[in-house]
């Protein structure tokens, strides 16, 4: 096999759930997969639609965010993958949509409270949504600041980049991450999920309830405790 052809097939394939999940329109979003081994990712081409893509097109960058690999220039949102794969040191996949939902949380600068088990089956907190950009950090190196924000937001809220795989970033639209690009857009349409549900629920009831913690853990527990089909693995 060819250096980088599994990375670039599973990038390829994961990219090409984007739309196909309705999670992304035309040249919205991106998705990567790396090798940790080599300390390289493959990500999609930047501006490229997605019926024009090809596992060859997918350019491979460091985890500093120089391209090692490709014709064409990597998405626009490179460094902020390149910052969570350095930091988040056991993921192999990011997504990053545009999908409606959760850019619309993520616009409105809101976490997305655990209304139902919907999103207790997938996380016990939140949904977190980073704090928008500084004026210094848009001047600056917005897309590797974006990063920071992200892992910020984590850390302020004593949550683990394995507890949460999912966020907002406020003003901006939904990062999510996971041990392979496969399960990192997976994330994203569940994220896109909750999401909808969330608003619709508070659209039918402004002063919705929360799922009690009890619910919460025994939802969670089931699906992921140590008796789980997921737990075990
Ligand atoms: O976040 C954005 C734009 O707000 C990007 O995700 C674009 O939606 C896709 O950019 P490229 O990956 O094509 O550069």
């Amino acid at each position: 096999m060819k250096k980088y052809e599994y990375i670039r097939q599973a990038a390829y394939e994961a990219n090409m759930q984007l739309p196909k999940l309705g999670l992304v329109l035309f040249t919205f979003g991106n998705v990567s997969a790396a090798d940790r081994n080599e300390k390289v990712f493959a990500i999609k081409p930047s501006g490229v639609p997605y019926d024009q893509l090809s596992a060859e097109k997918m350019v491979i960058v460091d985890f500093d965010g120089n391209t090692i690999e490709g014709d064409l220039r990597p998405s626009s949102d490179t460094l902020t993958h390149a910052v969570l794969y350095k930091h988040f040191e056991t993921i192999g996949g990011i997504a990053h949509t545009h999908s409606c939902y959760a850019t619309a949380w993520a616009q409105s600068l809101r976490d997305i409270p655990v209304y139902g088990t919907t999103h207790a089956d997938h996380t016990t907190y939140d949904i977190p949504c980073a704090a928008p950009m500084s004026d210094e950090m848009i001047k600056g190196n917005y897309e590797y600041e974006t990063g920071f924000q992200i892992i910020s937001a984590l850390k302020e809220k004593n949550i683990s980049y394995e507890e949460m795989e999912m966020i907002l970033v406020g003003n901006h639209a939904p990062f999510t991450w996971g041990k392979t690009a496969e399960k990192a857009v997976y994330n994203s349409a569940v994220l896109e999920n909750i999401a909808q549900m969330a608003f619709i629920t508070e659209s039918i009831k402004a002063d919705a309830l929360r799922l009690k913690d009890a619910l919460i853990k025994k939802h969670y527990e089931r699906k992921h405790g140590k008796d789980s089909y997921y737990g075990q693995g």
